[in-house]
Parts: C-alpha cells; structure tokens; sequence
C-alpha cells in the first residue's frame, strides 16, 4: 500500500448527498476528475445552474472519513443507506393507510370476470417486488487505486457494497385507484421517448384502475398560465404518440414558483405527479415534493430523467441518449463524406451537450468517423505545436481528410462570455462549432495550405426525433415504475436503469452535480484510441 502512495493524489470529495446532508469523503484513484459515482469530484468546467444554487449546501464544513476507525466501512454503509433512502408519504403522514395492490399480474384483462374483484390477497404467486430488495450501485471491485478508472473510497480500495431501491410493484398500495387523479408534466428541452414515456405512464395507471390522468401543457408554465388547458389523458389518446417525436404535450423552461404549481396541484386535486425532465425539472419536482411535505398533503411526486445529454449520475444511461447518439450519425457521416470526398476535406460537427460530452464521445466511437473529439470535460488548445490545428494540419498532409466532432459546451473559454441565461436560468453558450470553423479556415488560410472547411450543426435534429427501440423499451420500463412507484407510496423519487436493473433514487442524490464524461474512465480511453488523436494540451 506504502508503494502506492505517492501516485495516489487524494482529494477532498464532496459527495453528491454532502449538499444535502453534511458528508464528504476522501477520494482515493488516480487524481483525476471523477463521475458517475457516489465520490464525486466537481471539474472545473461545471456550469452548476440553479438546481444546485438554489439548493442549501453546507459541504464546505463537512467532516471526511476518519480511516483509522475500524468501524469506518459499516458507518459509509449506513450513511449510504440512509443517503438513498427513498422518501414515503407515512414519513410525514404516518397514519396513510394501505390497500392490497390493484396491479394483478394475474389479470387477463380488467374486465375479466374471473378476476373482477383483483387477485386474492392470500394468492401466493404476485410478482411484487419486495421494499427491502436492493440493486447494487457498483459492481466493479478495483483492486487499486491505480486501475483504470478507479473509484475508490479509502487508500486500499476497499470493496464496499452500496445498494440502491429496487423498482416494481409493490402488494400494498397507499392510493385507491378511484381517489387518483394523476397528471404527467414534460419540462426543459425535448428529448426522444418523451411520448413513449408518458404513454407508459397512462397505461400503467388505468391498469391499476385510475380514471382520472390530465397531462398539464408546456411544462411547469401549465400550472400558472389560466389559457393553457389541462389534456384529459387516456389509453385511447395515447394509443400511438410514441410513434412521432415531440411531447404529446409541450415543453417549456421557466415558469411559475413551487408554492404557485403547489398551490395548482391543491386546486386540481391532483394526488399524482409525474414530472419529466432533466436536471432543473428534478430540482423542481423534489421542491414540489418538499413544499408538499409542508402542507401535509397526500401526493406522490416521481420523475422520470430525461436528457439526451445523459448527464444525470447514477444511471447507465438516461432516455433518448442512445436515440440521439444513433441520429448524429447522420451528420457525422456527411461531413465524414464530404470531408473525404474535397480536397483537403475537413468536416466539423457540432452535438448537443451542455456540461457533459457523452453524446460527442458516444457518437465518436459508434461512428468511426472521427479524427479528433473535443468535449467539456477534457482542455484542449487550438492553436500552438500541440493544438487541435496543428494535428489537423498532420492529419490532412497524411490522410488528406479529417473529421472533427465536438461537444457545444467543450472549449467555452475561447469564446466571449454572453452573461446571459435562458428561462430556467441555464448559461447560455458561445458557439464553440462556429469558433472552431472560423480559426481552422483562418489557420490553413495564414499557412497558405489549402484546406475545404465544411460545418455540419445537426442540433435540434438528434432529439426532435421518435426513440429508437433501444429507447423505446428503456421508457416503457421507467413509464412503468414511475406508477409503481408513486401507488407504493414514495415521493420526492425518480427512476432510473443502473447495471441494467431499475431502481428508485431519491431526487436529491442525482441531481446533486451533472453527471460528466470522466477522462480516466476506460470509455474516454476506448474514445481516444478510435479517433487516435493525441492530448490538445
Ligand atoms: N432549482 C430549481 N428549482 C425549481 N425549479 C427549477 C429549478 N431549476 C429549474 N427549474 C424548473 O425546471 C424546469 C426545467 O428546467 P430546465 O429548463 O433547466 O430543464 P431541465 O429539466 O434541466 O432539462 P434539460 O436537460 O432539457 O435542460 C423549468 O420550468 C425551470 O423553471
Ligand atoms: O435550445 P434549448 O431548447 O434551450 O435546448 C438546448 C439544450 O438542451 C440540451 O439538449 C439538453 O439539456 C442541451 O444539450 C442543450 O444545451
Ligand atoms: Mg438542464
């Protein structure tokens, strides 16, 4: 272990439950920034909007693990426990009585005379998932700090198990199917599988015998704006949505304060809520949640992450990634074609990614197409013996073609800050895709070398689409356990797929930083070696 020690750069790590609940650890690897993970280190590139400022954090004086304590493994376990715990309606109403479930397994169909009055309680098969089953958060044991992408807790690299909620149906329920009225909210930008989701969501619930589901218009706004209607939602009406991409009923960034959608919900009678969305979305909904808890009311609010960004911890991935990923393949292979097909060919495509450069890395490495990714996560410089011009220059003179992908929010601090924010308050970002067109053009025109700079920007094309199946299942599996969910009884919980099994996350945990691209991690590595491109630094 003594061997060890000084390529180990320990670093003081707050953990995303620190903003919440006083706790920071050490973290033990190889010093670089980390993600994806309960030991979290923030990289400087982190645009943290107002979900985590809006948030009470008082992480700075958190106390970190004392190692010497041989208790030290059982005490991280049970903060872990208590950190993913999932909030339930009796912790603030601990009189809410149950009922035997209404989701039957059993059921041919709901009409079924056979099973009118539901399944006996005392049948002994039912397929409900029991509350104290568990996922596992993590499963790679890394022997040392040093493996690739090691994440670690102490200096030896300790394997400690951290179980998360398993999701399902539960036998008892805490709502009665015809006291349920439910409505699905879709907030932030668009996302493919919006549509399959909410979908999911109203099937789910009529099978557990709810009659009464709106879907509330163009996001959080819908609560606020008297001329926007509430969308009576049925099976027939979501029959086929998720075959077209979009949401069924709207999106939008900013809107009215949580006491106003509180004070709405009240109004409506509305005791379910589903919320989709992304980060800001979540910050909302636990608010709503939390405002909830104040008034003592009986609601169930469960989000659903959506963002092709991918960029929300914990999960393998988040809905409508793997859809956009596959729809810049596209753009990639134009500006691949014409790039190959000019004389001294460059193409350069810009993809959607605000903090995080899954969505470039992923479409880099399906595509293999690309010469160079550039993402957030990862310094690069254009210019100087090592930049991004000069191997571009290389790549030419030796291929005679070259094609370069790069995330929206990679090299931000070449371009003038615009210091201005959208309606939800997120940054708004210089055109990086732009700013690299104008300097390549620039160069090869100052070196007199003779280069065909071509600009593909397929934006808003990789997420206004339908899901591709892959996506189209991850929704209906999430669709569905938001429902279970929310008749189990929690609240202030989101869904999520984590080493390919669906889990509950209490909000809080995964909102807590934008999940991020880590450059230790073996995919960043694979990445680099398709491409083949050298460090930019
Ligand atoms: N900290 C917060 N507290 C309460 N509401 C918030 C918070 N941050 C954002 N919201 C609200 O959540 C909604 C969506 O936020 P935002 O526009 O940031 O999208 P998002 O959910 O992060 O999705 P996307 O990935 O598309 O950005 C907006 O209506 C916004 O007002
Ligand atoms: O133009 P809009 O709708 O604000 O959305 C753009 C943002 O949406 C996202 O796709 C998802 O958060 C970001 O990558 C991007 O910055
Ligand atoms: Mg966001």
């Amino acid at each position: 272990m003594d061997a060890l020690l000084p390529a180990i750069k320990p670093g003081l790590v707050h953990s995303p439950a620190s903003t919440f609940r006083d706790h920071a650890f050490l973290f033990f690897g190889s010093g670089r920034p980390v993600n994806n993970s309960n030991l979290i280190r923030i990289p400087k590139i982190m645009k943290v909007k107002a979900v985590a400022h809006k948030q009470s954090s008082t992480a700075s004086s958190a106390p970190s693990i004392d190692f010497s304590d041989p208790d030290w493994k059982s005490k991280y376990q049970q903060d872990f426990e208590a950190r993913f715990n999932i909030p339930h309606i009796t912790d603030v109403l601990p009189d809410a009585v149950s009922y035997p479930s209404t989701f039957c397994l059993k059921m041919r169909t709901p009409l079924s005379p056979d099973f009118a009055e539901r399944y006996p309680s005392d049948e002994e098969w039912h397929g409900y998932i029991n509350n104290r089953d568990r996922v596992l958060l993590k499963v790679i044991h890394y022997s040392s700090p040093t493996s690739a992408g090691a994440e670690c807790i102490d200096p030896d690299c300790t394997w400690v198990e951290q179980w998360v909620h398993r999701a399902g149906p539960r036998e008892k329920i805490y709502f009665k199917p015809e006291e349920v009225k439910a409505a699905i909210v879709t907030c932030g930008g668009l996302c493919p599988g919006l549509n399959d989701v909410i979908r999911q969501i109203v099937i789910t619930l009529e099978i557990y015998g709810v009659k009464k589901i709106v879907g509330i218009p163009f996001g959080y706004r819908g609560f606020s704006d008297e001329s926007l209607a509430e969308m009576p939602l049925s099976r027939k009406v979501v029959q086929n949505v998720h075959l077209s991409g979009g949401s069924l009923l709207g999106v939008s960034r900013g809107g009215p304060s949580v006491s106003e959608i509180v004070d709405s919900l009240e109004e409506r009678g509305i005791n379910m809520l589903f919320v989709l969305g992304g980060n800001g979305t979540h910050a909302g909904a636990n608010a709503i949640h939390e405002e909830c808890n104040k008034r003592q009311l009986k609601v169930a609010i469960v989000g659903v992450p959506k963002t092709i960004d991918n960029d929300i911890l914990f999960m393998d991935k988040t809905f409508g990634f793997d859809t956009a990923v596959e729809e810049a393949q596209r753009a990639i292979n134009s500006a691949y074609i014409e790039a190959h097909s000019a004389y001294h060919g460059i193409g350069i495509v810009k993809l959607m990614g605000r903090n995080s450069g899954f969505i470039a890395m992923q479409a880099s490495l399906a595509s293999g197409q690309i010469d160079i990714c550039l993402i957030p996560e990862v310094p690069f410089n254009l210019h100087g013996p090592h930049g991004v011009l000069s191997h571009l220059k290389y790549l030419l003179e030796t291929k005679g073609s070259a094609v370069v992908c790069v995330a929206e929010g990679a090299g931000q601090d070449f371009l003038e800050k615009i210091n201005a924010t959208d309606a939800s308050g997120n940054i708004i970002l210089g055109d990086i895709g732009v700013h690299i067109q104008q300097e390549t053009k620039k160069y090869f025109k100052g070196i007199g070398f003779p280069a065909d700079v071509k600009y593909i920007d397929p934006t808003y094309m990789i997420r206004a689409c339908r899901a591709n199946a892959s996506d189209g299942i991850l929704c209906t599996v999430l669709g569905q356990n938001a429902v279970h969910g929310a008749f189990a009884g929690y609240s202030g919980i989101t869904v999520g797929i984590c080493n390919t099994h669906y889990v509950y996350f209490p909000i809080p945990e995964v909102i807590a930083q934008s999940k991020v691209v880590d450059p230790n991690s073996r995919m960043w590595h694979r990445c680099l070696t398709s491409t083949g491109q050298p460090d930019f630094v």
